[in-house]
């Protein structure tokens, strides 16, 4: 086991940027504590979230936490920083702009990967797997990278974020080199509060109109098909069994609506099911509960394994970060930790950008490659780019 003592912090120890947290249930900043000693990043999460809380604890957090992020591919070292929750928690108040406050970002190149037509030969690929049985549903993602004259201000880019999306589980984590990985996320991968357990996976999407008060009949149209839209309930349904199958041995009770809900975004419609559990007992804490969790099929596919193997060999891309995990957990196995989409990597003029879509056997390429667009949109918007304004490179790459 490692003994951990708090390195003394130097005066001139520059601080990084904190982690930011938004979710409806409430908002905090982090800043990391001291740094660890190095190699514990290769440890599993339950096992590295302990060793960094009692790190937390003997640096003199008052109330000792952990934030950070999972990466996609299980087994992949994740991120995780020792903070104390108790100080400086500021809850920022939700911006009011509307419109992002940024100087118009200036492209110098836009590469998607795969491109346009790249995405969808890989989902026409997989929906002959998926009519061959071979597997019931797969998520197909890309990256899209854009090359800006100024480096963005990611300060900037998650106020926008949170004022789009005021609803969605927005964060900022620091990562190595001065990047940081920011996005706004729909979807509660897990919150632990006590023994209670809620999660709200998400599967089936709609675009919604440019601007959906001007055009309500036709969003509301929409939000209609999608919820009788045979394939997306299909879809929405595999993924609420498989995440119940995996709950479930640990629950004394554990309500699953048979119907999905509908749930907007400023630009998306998803179908969503709220899941309540009760834990049988105290032993998972929320840091056991994720890598149980995750990855769920609203970001892998089904079954998982198929699912994982398909992706390892189609996506010529590592997913990094996108389709992980991100959140916190304190010293008594509570925390939340939101799905990693809708999000980016900003390092410098270097912004990356994820998105992914859900692929069943009737899946149409085009229309799922439109999906993947949607989504990048979240941050594009963000990031100054309006979807009625695109620079061509931009609309060529998605
Ligand atoms: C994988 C993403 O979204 C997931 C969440 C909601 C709906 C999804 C879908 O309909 O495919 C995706 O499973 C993403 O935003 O990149």
């Amino acid at each position: 086991m490692t003994t951990l003592t708090a390195p003394p912090t130097p005066a001139h120890t520059p601080r990084t940027r904190p982690f930011e947290w938004h979710a409806p249930t409430g908002s905090f900043t982090a800043q990391a504590l001291p740094h660890t000693p190095p190699g514990l990043d290769s440890a599993e999460l339950p096992d590295l979230g302990r060793t960094l809380l009692r790190h937390a604890g003997q640096a003199g957090a008052a109330r000792p936490g952990v934030v950070g992020a999972v990466p996609f591919r299980p087994g992949a070292a994740p991120h995780l920083r020792p903070v104390d929750l108790a100080a400086p928690v500021t809850a920022r108040p939700l911006p009011t702009l509307s419109s992002p406050a940024l100087p118009l970002p200036t492209l110098r190149r836009a590469v998607s990967v795969p491109d346009a037509a790249g995405f969808e030969a890989l989902v026409t690929d997989a929906v002959q797997t998926l009519r061959a049985g071979r597997l019931d549903k797969v998520v197909l993602g890309r990256l899209l990278d854009l090359h800006l004259h100024a480096a963005p201000d990611p300060d900037a880019v998650l106020a926008c974020l949170r004022a789009a999306h005021p609803a969605a589980y927005a964060f900022s984590l620091p990562l190595p080199e001065g990047a940081t990985l920011l996005g706004a996320s729909p979807e509660l991968l897990l919150r632990r509060a006590g023994r209670d357990v809620s999660l709200r996976p998400m599967a089936g999407t709609r675009t919604r109109p440019a601007d959906p008060a001007a055009a309500p009949a036709e969003d509301a149209a929409r939000a209609h098909a999608l919820l009788h839209s045979a394939k997306d309930r299909h879809e929405h349904a595999l993924m609420v069994q498989a995440i119940a199958d995996r709950l479930a041995p640990l629950c004394r009770s554990l309500s699953v609506p048979r119907t999905p809900e509908l749930v907007s975004t400023a630009t998306l419609w998803h179908l969503a099911t709220p899941i309540h559990a009760q834990l049988r007992d105290d032993s998972s804490g929320v840091l056991d509960l994720v890598p149980l969790i995750h990855p769920t099929p609203a970001v892998c596919g089904v079954p998982t394994g198929a699912a994982q193997a398909h992706l390892e060999a189609a996506e010529p891309f590592d997913r990094g970060w996108f389709g992980g995990a991100v959140g916190w957990a304190d010293e008594y196995g509570n925390g939340e930790w939101a799905v990693t989409i809708r999000c980016a990597e900003l390092r410098g003029t270097h912004a990356r950008l994820f998105a992914g879509a859900g692929v069943v056997a009737d899946s149409d390429p085009t229309g799922e490659r439109q999906e993947t667009a949607a989504k990048f949109g979240t941050v594009l918007a963000a990031l100054g780019f309006t979807p009625a304004d695109l620079p061509a490179a931009l609309l060529e790459a998605l």
